[in-house]
């Protein structure tokens, strides 16, 4: 069954800018921002305006073509070479999710069709538009194939944000949870509320609000003792990066939960498009883990709740091995008890 209600885009290009919805601010002030300039949209990425790795990924494919108007303004014929930087720029914006460099090198493909004295926008932006629309249907089609994989009145813990917020619109586990829920299998979600950024209170929350569905928050410390309860049917996560034998990065602390998960017999289902699988890492242990600022740990609204001058750690990802997910969910199918073998099914070409 189709779902009822239209979720929130947090990517729009409108009268020839981006426009960002600044989840920084989110649920208490909806701005949004407009770029005209890519290096201002690196520093987006990297600054959290907009996150999740879909949505990072969409995001940079305008950033591109905003750095080839910018590189056609300033050097015409030499736009190509004049574009260089401003890719590298993009790409250091964030390490983990993979979806940035496969959107880069998705619109690298089309620019490398170009001849250098050809204006390379309006191409661009078509790629770029095709990438956005792709997400969102591809999202659509994974949240079936996941819902289907529920049984009737699931409850369901989710953490970090992999809604419409961290896509280009719908979500990966939010968009299993939304299907779920539309089509009468999903009773309850708990939100972990996902230390340190808050996107599970922040972001999650709010979109599961806004679309009614029976939701609780929870401090992501109160994990155990849920599954603990018996209440606990799925862990439904998205991911940043997906390894050729289905090892995923996701938010820090899905590896920790999924260890709960699995002494609990509670299920574990990743969500995410085929564009976050990397089929050049064999297994996780070569996904780059991105160390975010201590301040997002010592401190709380800016102000500082730890001992001054202490020494913090803020790995933002972790890596779940394969054998604790019990289903990968892509828009190209579903694999249950992930395996190098299993995967290759999910390889398009
Ligand atoms: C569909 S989003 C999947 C992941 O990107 C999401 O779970 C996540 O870990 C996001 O991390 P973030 O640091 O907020 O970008």
């Amino acid at each position: 069954m189709a779902t009822k209600t239209k979720t929130i885009e947090p990517i729009i290009w409108r009268e020839n800018s981006l426009f960002l919805l600044d989840q920084r601010v989110l649920p208490h002030q909806q701005r949004w921002l407009e770029f005209n300039d890519s290096s201002a949209v690196a520093e987006a990425i990297k600054t959290m305006v907009v996150r999740g790795a879909p949505a990072i990924g969409v995001t940079a494919a305008y950033g591109v073509v905003l750095a080839a108007r910018q590189a056609w303004d300033m050097a015409a014929v030499n736009w190509k070479e004049a574009l260089t930087a401003s890719l590298d720029e993009l790409a250091d914006s964030r390490p983990t999710a993979v979806n940035l460099f496969w959107a880069i090198q998705q619109m690298q493909r089309v620019m490398d069709e170009l001849a250098s004295d050809q204006s390379p926008e309006h191409h661009l932006l078509e790629a770029a538009q095709l990438i956005h629309r792709q997400d969102v249907e591809a999202n659509k089609k994974l949240g079936q194939f996941g819902a289907a994989l529920l049984d009737d009145n699931s409850t369901i813990l989710t953490h970090c944000n992999a809604g419409a917020l961290a896509t280009a619109g719908f979500g990966t586990a939010l968009g299993v949870i939304r299907q779920g829920f539309s089509d009468n299998k999903v009773t309850h979600v708990y939100v972990n509320e996902t230390r340190p950024w808050l996107q599970g209170s922040r972001l999650t929350a709010w979109e599961l609000m806004q679309e009614g569905i029976p939701m609780t928050l929870q401090s992501d410390s109160a994990a155990g003792l849920l599954m603990a309860s018996g209440k606990l049917d799925w862990i439904i996560v998205g991911a940043d990066r997906i390894a050729a034998n289905g090892d995923t990065a996701n938010k820090i602390g899905t590896y920790t939960l999924a260890v709960l998960a699995k002494y609990h017999g509670v299920k574990v289902m990743v969500a995410a498009p085929v564009s976050t699988i990397d089929w050049n890492l064999s297994d996780g242990s070569a996904i780059p883990i991105e160390h975010r600022d201590s301040i997002e740990v010592t401190h709380f609204n800016q102000e500082a709740i730890a001992p001054h001058n202490v020494k913090a750690v803020n790995p933002a990802f972790d890596v779940t091995p394969a054998d604790l997910i019990d289903a990968i969910v892509t828009e190209a199918g579903v694999i249950l008890s992930p395996t190098a073998q299993l995967m290759l099914k999910l390889k398009q070409n």
